[in-house]
């Protein structure tokens, strides 16, 4: 039956539709068809009018200038006042602090990004102390368990065994075509809060928006995606409002076919320069795709690389504090996982660096414990591949506890994703044997942190070096404050991805990683260490992420893998020349 029967039917014969009989206009029948009929989804390509304050990277809502309002279409659009970026500012900060429920600051920056995105950066990066909570680690954690429900506009990619075979596709139905960073993840270890499958896409989202905010690479080169391989979360399986697909994970080479594809169209359509960035992936999948593809792409593991560059460089910071080399310390890890094995690798390589020994025995120093005990010898046959390297000679030891009396660490670590593991008879025992203990409770959110730096200062007797990967607010004890400082992989992977990008880097090698630690390190002044900080504040990041470039870049150069030629002189200059700022520009 046609349409316009259809139509006739519904008026008893007559056409309303184009205005006659007083009607309104429906030009393109979108408003009398049926939902069994087909329209066209009209849009228009030049950004003026409504479409302008609706594209989230030209809008400037009220800071719309005169002239702009009336070479654009603007006029009667927008109410009579203008305002400039800083009032706009002062306004939303004034609105984002009214919220005491940190899921609405979240919601509240999410929907500011995505109608006015140069002004989202602006207030990231000028208050980047107070909303890097919102936007990440801690709340970003609560956003993706409850990513179902707080859906409203697709943020980035999401690839799914639907898509299997047409990838490529897919990946050219993102609106920019030229990328620099891609930051993926499979949603299977979202922080410590498990496998949330699509519902991960927090995640990337919110990583890559540090990328810019805090490396400042250009909004539009990053590309957040999530790899929906289905979830074996029963919650999420049994939620009607579960966003995913509604299956068990795929495993095996039904999964690795499924990377093998993306990492090919990746590659493809984006070129050799793109970096993929691998994140919140489970250790059995990831260490084996950081493997294969280090070889032939632009990869970087956050979790296992970030996350060990970002503590060497507090260790190496840590040692004005408490003396000594690296060689001379005794460091124990609850968790042996990603991060964890992660870190001790990078901690190995940069003793062996500094005292020239093979890392078979930089190793010996290094111990970690996992759900079953502490890794030694006798368990060499079970454990996964990952873990070998680290099951020294000793006996059986059951708790952490008890791996503390035995190997006397002056650090401990925690990388577990278990919060409140580490017990006041264990903070204790640190302190009892050491007269500065180095105590890091990596894990995330705050919910699983180790310990919160309240009981690390307390317990400790305020003898504790502490820093968290979720922040905790300045601890009074005994009359003294103690700051605590925030171990997280954000103060690395925007300064590391922008060093490969400016150098046009086309491969990832453990050296960068280690200058980027040595270039962290090298940024906490001494006003930082008199407050027993081991990391500089973010509020100066961007500054921090330019020399972390920089030191990234020149080792790109050095071993022959920077496709950016000629080598600028200044890199660190450089670094800070390319970075996007996001006041606003005029229109002409
Ligand atoms: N601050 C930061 O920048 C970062 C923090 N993290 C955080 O680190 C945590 C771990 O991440 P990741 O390493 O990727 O995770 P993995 O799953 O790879 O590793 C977790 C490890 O912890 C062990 N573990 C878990 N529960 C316990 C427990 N109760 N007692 C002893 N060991 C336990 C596991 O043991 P087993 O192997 O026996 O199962 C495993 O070895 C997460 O919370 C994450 O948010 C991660 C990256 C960066
Ligand atoms: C910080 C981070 O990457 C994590 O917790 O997984
Ligand atoms: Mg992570």
């Amino acid at each position: 039956m046609s349409s316009t029967s259809l139509k006739e039917m519904r008026n008893g014969g007559e056409d309303y539709s184009n205005g006659h009989g007083g009607g309104v206009r429906d030009l393109y029948g979108e408003d009398c068809a049926t939902e069994d009929q087909l329209i066209t989804p009209w849009t228009f390509s030049v950004a003026s009018g409504c479409s302008l304050l609706r594209d989230p990277r030209y809008n400037k809502g009220l800071a719309f200038t005169e002239g702009e309002r009336d070479a654009h279409y603007l006029r009667g659009l927008l109410p009579p006042a203008v305002f400039n970026q800083e009032l706009q500012e002062k306004r939303l900060m004034h609105n984002l602090r009214q919220y005491e429920v940190p899921l609405h600051r979240y919601m509240a920056m999410m929907d500011l990004q995505e109608r006015n995105e140069r002004l989202f950066y602006k207030l990231l990066i000028d208050n980047v102390e107070e909303l890097l909570p919102v936007v990440y680690t801690p709340t970003v954690g609560e956003a993706c368990q409850k990513y179902g429900s707080i859906f409203r506009r697709p943020q980035g990619l999401y690839i799914s065994l639907k898509e299997k075979g047409k990838i490529l596709e897919v990946l050219k139905n993102w609106p920019e075509k030229s990328i620099q960073v891609i930051v993926v993840t499979d949603g299977e270890r979202i922080l410590g809060l498990g496998d949330l499958g699509c519902q991960g896409m927090g995640i990337p989202v919110g990583k890559l928006s540090l990328y810019t905010a805090l490396g400042g690479v250009r909004p539009s080169s990053c590309l957040p995606i999530t790899i929906d391989v289905g979830t074996n979360n029963e919650k999420l399986l049994n939620d009607e409002f579960y966003i995913g697909l509604k299956q068990k994970r795929a495993a095996g080479q039904e999964y690795a076919e499924l990377l093998e594809e993306f990492m090919r169209a990746v590659k493809q359509n984006y070129g050799e320069k793109v970096l993929v960035q691998f994140e919140d992936f489970a250790n059995h999948n990831a260490f084996d795709l950081l493997e294969k593809y280090s070889s032939s792409h632009l990869v970087f593991n956050d979790d296992i690389q970030g996350t060990a560059s970002v503590v060497l460089a507090g260790l190496l910071a840590s040692l004005k504090l408490v003396g000594g080399t690296l060689a001379d310390h005794t460091f124990l890890f609850l968790g042996a996982g990603e991060a964890g094995t992660g870190i001790a690798e990078l901690i190995a390589l940069e003793i062996s660096k500094q005292t020239k020994a093979p890392v078979e025995k930089t190793r010996k120093k290094i111990w970690l414990v996992d759900s079953k005990g502490l890794i030694v010898s006798s368990r060499l046959e079970s454990l996964q591949h990952f873990k070998k390297p680290w099951a020294h000679e000793h006996e059986p030891v059951k708790t952490l506890l008890d791996a503390v009396k035995a190997i006397k660490p002056t650090v401990l670590i925690g990388s577990s994703g278990a919060g409140k593991t580490f017990t006041k008879e264990v903070v204790e025992t640190m302190a009892s044997l050491n007269e500065k203990p180095l105590i890091l409770a990596l894990s995330n959110p705050t919910s699983q942190s180790e310990c919160t730096a309240e009981e690390a200062y307390t317990w400790s007797k305020g003898k504790a070096i502490f820093a968290s990967g979720s922040p905790f607010d300045p601890v009074e004890y005994e009359g003294k404050v103690f700051v605590p400082g925030q171990a997280n992989n954000a103060y690395i992977f925007p300064g590391f991805g922008l060093g490969l990008i400016i150098s046009g880097a086309i491969r990832v090698r453990d050296e960068m990683l280690l200058a980027a630690s040595e270039a962290l390190a090298a940024q906490v002044s001494q006003e930082n260490y008199d407050k027993g900080l081991i990391y500089p504040p973010f509020s100066n990041i961007r500054k921090i992420s330019a020399h972390i470039a920089a030191k990234v870049a020149t080792k790109a150069y050095d071993l022959g893998l920077a496709s950016h030629l000629p080598r600028p002189k200044d890199l660190v200059k450089y670094a800070e020349s390319c970075m996007y700022s996001p006041g606003y520009r005029s229109y002409r």
